[in-house]
């Protein structure tokens, strides 16, 4: 069964079909640096995160970049509170964000780009827009002019007419239209600013995605990600930029995942209602937050409590249970192949879990395929007899699913005393061999281990620390 993903701007579910056979990019919309993430930041990450590991898994090659907003009204705002430089705060909110999102198994992205240092390329793509007559400056801002892309709305689905009801009008002279958006925003006195052909300022939040994308991916990219409050305006705003200047489709696929909630309520930095992952993996384990994130669809909306916590808690309990007991019965089970009902069985899930992220990511599906492998391992840590490779295959199972969810505890398996010797053997011949790189390798490899070596007139010697 091919992947299939729901695209917004289609609304159905469409067959994955990659630009480039075998690639895939990627780009979702980063976080604004000015404060640490919440839980509900967090879902984005973790999601798109598990959209790159189930690519991989399934052999593609994936280019998958997010961007970081590290200048703007917010930043802005918040270094002077802090009495401080928005570099400052951009550099301190990024080190949090890696800091959080490694704690949370989130894998680097291929590239993190920041704003500041893509300012020419921003400053280009404006004024490409701005000869092509897409864009207009007045008093040292720029803006992009909507009425001239009948399109504007597409991704939303909403007309032009309909847009101008909606918006909030501000009274502003220096725009034609109040649906026109800024693409270059003039500094004010003492505010970081760059050079530019309309005098010092700083882009707007739009094209920074629009610009990034093109640079780091191309004219046209497979999937652009990101939260559902992005569709409009920001994401319909970057479909306009992009369009207009290289007259290619910006994305293929536009995914949006849904809110988490509070309370019922979107969580939101500016509602003053986020729960802090930073705080948060201080008594919740990554393993139980990834658990919940995933256990509902990423494009419904799923409420953050302590009995939805709990709830991740007992299932995830559930599988360690299971895979501790098999790993348990693995020191006394026989030699011997593996069973074919267990063969049997490990297809069957790896069949289903397939499927379910096949459509359009099935997490919680994905989940419950979990659960029948639990369902089939169950019994075999109890029987008394069973072989060692049986017991191997179902947990080879359980790794391969897990290599998608992120939902296990990675154990640091310990070099079993043989495994040391062979390291040790292979390093003196490295050595002999003069292959320096292997041999420093391989004494990396032991230290980290906490394994130090003697050398003494016997030969190496070796102990733990
Ligand atoms: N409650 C939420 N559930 C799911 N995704 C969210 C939620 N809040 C924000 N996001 C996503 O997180 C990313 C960063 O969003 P953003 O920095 O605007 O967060 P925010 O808390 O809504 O901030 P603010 O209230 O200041 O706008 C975006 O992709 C956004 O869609
Ligand atoms: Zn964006």
């Amino acid at each position: 069964m091919a992947l299939k993903i729901y695209n917004t701007m289609t609304r159905a579910k469409e067959e994955f079909k990659p630009l480039e056979p075998g690639k895939v990019k990627m780009y979702v919309c980063g976080p604004t640096v000015y404060d640490y993430i919440h839980i509900g930041n967090a879902r984005p990450i973790i999601f798109f995160d598990v959209v790159r590991r189930y690519l991989e898994s399934a052999g593609y090659d994936v280019n998958y970049v997010v961007n970081f907003t590290d200048v703007d009204d917010k930043l802005i705002k918040r270094a002077a509170q802090m009495g401080t430089t928005v570099p400052e705060v951009a550099e301190t909110f990024i080190g949090k964000f890696y800091e959080d999102t490694e704690g949370l198994g989130v894998r680097k992205a291929t590239l993190n780009p920041r704003v500041t240092e893509n300012i020419d390329e921003i400053v280009a793509f404006i004024e490409g827009l701005v000869s092509k007559g897409y864009a207009y400056e007045n008093g040292g801002d720029v803006y992009f002019r909507t009425t001239k892309f009948a399109e504007y709305g597409k991704l939303s689905h909403q007309n032009l007419e309909e847009l101008q009801f909606g918006i909030r009008v501000e009274v502003d002279d220096r725009k034609e239209n109040p649906q026109d958006f800024v693409l270059w925003k003039g500094a004010k006195p003492g505010e970081i600013s760059w050079a530019s052909p309309w005098g010092e300022g700083r882009p707007g939040w739009h094209i920074e995605c629009s610009a990034m994308a093109r640079k780091y991916l191309g004219e046209t990219i497979d999937i652009h990600g990101g939260g559902q409050d992005l569709q409009f305006p920001h994401h319909e705003c970057e479909i306009a930029q992009s369009e207009c200047l290289t007259g290619h489709p910006m994305a293929n696929y536009w995914m949006h995942n849904g809110y988490i909630n509070i309370n019922n309520e979107k969580m939101s930095k500016s509602l003053g209602n986020g729960v802090n992952v930073n705080q948060l993996l201080k008594t919740i384990s990554p393993q139980v937050i990834r658990y919940f994130m995933l256990s509902a669809h990423y494009r419904n909306p799923l409420n953050f409590s302590e009995e939805a916590v709990e709830q991740a808690k007992n299932g995830l309990a559930r599988i360690e249970n299971c895979i501790a007991n098999l790993k348990h019965r693995l020191a006394n089970a026989t030699e011997g192949e593996a069973s074919e009902e267990i063969v049997h069985a490990a297809a069957e899930v790896q069949k289903q879990f397939e499927q379910k992220m096949n459509d359009d990511f099935n997490t919680p599906d994905a989940i419950t395929a979990v659960f029948e492998l639990v369902n089939a391992a169950n019994p075999y840590a109890q029987q008394e007899k069973v072989t060692k490779r049986s017991l191997e295959l179902l947990l080879e199972q359980f790794e391969a699913m897990d290599r998608v969810l992120g939902i296990l505890a990675q154990q640091e398996e310990e070099l079993l005393d043989e495994e040391i010797e062979r390291l040790i053997v292979e390093r003196t011949e490295a050595r002999k061999a003069k292959q320096w790189a292997r041999a420093d390798e391989i004494r990396d490899l032991l230290t980290e281990q906490g394994i130090l070596l003697e050398d003494t007139a016997q030969g190496i010697r070796w102990r733990r620390k």
